[in-house]
C-alpha cells in the first residue's frame, strides 16, 4: 500500500530590489503569469510592501517591494524607506534586478552600497539580456561580483519570459520550510487589504507624534464586498500601550475620526469606488512576537 506523502510547506519572503527601470515590475508580472498569484493593482505606489504572492507548491513566494528613494527628506519618506529596508532585512533573500544594457549606473551603485549592509543572501538577476550580446554580460557580472557576494546569478529577459521560470523554480527550491503566509484560496484580497492597512498607517504617521507610529501596526481584519459595489473595510490599529491608544483615539475620538476620514478619502481615490472604513484601536503588547505573519504585513519603521 502506498500513501501519498505531502511535502512540507515552504515560504520565502523575497525583496525585489533594483534601480528604476531595471524591470522589477516586468519580472513580477512575468512571474505572476503562473498559477495562483496576485499583483498589487497599483504597483506605482511603491509604498506597497507586497508586490505578489506566487504559488509554487509546496512553496509560496512572497515578493516584496522597496521604494526607490534613497535620500528621503520628509519624516514620512524616511519611515517608508526604513520600512522598506527593514523589509529587506526581514526577508529570506533579496533579488537584485539589474538592467544589463544600462550596466553599472549611479543608481545601481547606490543600491549596492546599501546592500553591503544587508545580511541576506542576495541573488543577482541580470535582466534584459535580449537587448545585448552575451559577451557583454561577463564584464558586468564581474564588476558586480567584485562589489557583492551573490548566492546565485540568473540571466533573464523578463519581457520575453526567458529564464523566469527557472528563476522561480530555484527560489521555490531555496525557500525555507515554513507555513504559507497567505491561504492559497484567499489571495485576491491581499493587495486591497495591504493598501488599506498602508493608507491607515500613513495617516497615523501624519497625525501623531513620533512615539506612536513607531509602535503602531495596522492590520486589515476583513474586506467585505457589498452588492452595491462598495466595500466594507475593517482595520485594527495595534499599539503597545494604553497611553498610545489614547493618543491615536484623541479627545472624544477626534483624532481617530480624522485618521479614518482621510484614509477613507485616499482609498476611494486610489480604488475609485465607495469604501466604508471602520477603525478599531487595540492595545496589544508583544504583538510582534505573537503574530508571525506580521513580518510580511507590517510596516514597522526602524526609527
Ligand atoms: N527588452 C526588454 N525590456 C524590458 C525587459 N524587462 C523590462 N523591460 C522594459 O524596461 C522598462 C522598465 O521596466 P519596469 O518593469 O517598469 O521597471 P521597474 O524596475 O519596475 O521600474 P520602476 O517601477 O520605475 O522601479 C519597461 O519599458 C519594460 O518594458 C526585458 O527583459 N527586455
Amino acid at each position: 500500500m502506498s500513501e501519498e506523502v505531502q511535502a512540507p510547506q515552504r515560504c520565502a519572503i523575497i525583496a525585489v530590489i533594483g534601480a528604476p527601470n531595471a524591470g522589477k515590475s516586468t519580472l513580477v508580472n512575468a512571474a505572476s503569469g503562473t498559477k495562483v498569484s496576485i499583483v498589487s493593482p497599483k504597483p506605482q505606489t511603491t509604498r506597497f510592501r507586497i508586490r505578489a504572492v506566487i504559488m509554487r507548491p509546496p512553496a509560496q513566494l512572497v515578493l516584496t517591494d522597496t521604494p526607490g528613494i534613497f535620500n528621503p527628506r520628509r519624516r514620512l519618506d524616511r519611515a517608508m524607506v526604513a520600512a522598506a529596508w527593514g523589509g529587506a532585512t526581514d526577508s529570506d533573500m533579496a533579488l537584485l534586478v539589474v538592467d544589463a544594457r544600462a550596466g553599472m549606473t549611479e543608481a545601481l551603485q547606490a543600491i549596492i552600497a546599501k546592500l553591503k549592509k544587508v545580511k541576506l543572501p542576495i541573488w543577482l538577476v541580470l535582466n534584459k539580456i535580449d537587448l545585448i550580446p552575451r559577451d557583454r554580460l561577463l564584464p558586468l557580472t564581474a564588476a558586480l561580483t567584485a562589489e557583492l557576494t551573490f548566492a546565485e546569478t540568473f540571466m533573464i529577459s523578463a519581457e520575453k519570459r526567458d529564464g523566469v521560470d527557472k528563476l522561480l523554480q530555484a527560489l521555490a527550491d531555496a525557500a525555507p520550510e515554513g507555513p504559507w503566509l497567505f491561504p492559497e484560496d484567499d489571495l485576491s484580497d491581499v493587495p486591497n487589504r495591504m493598501l488599506a492597512a498602508e493608507v491607515v498607517r500613513e495617516q497615523i504617521l501624519r497625525m501623531t507624534h513620533e512615539e506612536v507610529p513607531h509602535h503602531a501596526h495596522v492590520e486589515t481584519e476583513s474586506w467585505t464586498e457589498r452588492p452595491d459595489g462598495s466595500a466594507r473595510v475593517d482595520c485594527t490599529i495595534y499599539v503597545n500601550r494604553a497611553s498610545q491608544k489614547a493618543i491615536v483615539i484623541g479627545d472624544g475620538g477626534s483624532r481617530i475620526k480624522e485618521i479614518g476620514r482621510r484614509a477613507r478619502q485616499e482609498l476611494v481615490g486610489l480604488l475609485e469606488r465607495p469604501i466604508h472604513l471602520f477603525l478599531n484601536v487595540k492595545e496589544k503588547s508583544g504583538w510582534d512576537e505573537s503574530r508571525m505573519h506580521i513580518r510580511a504585513l507590517g510596516l514597522e519603521d526602524e526609527g
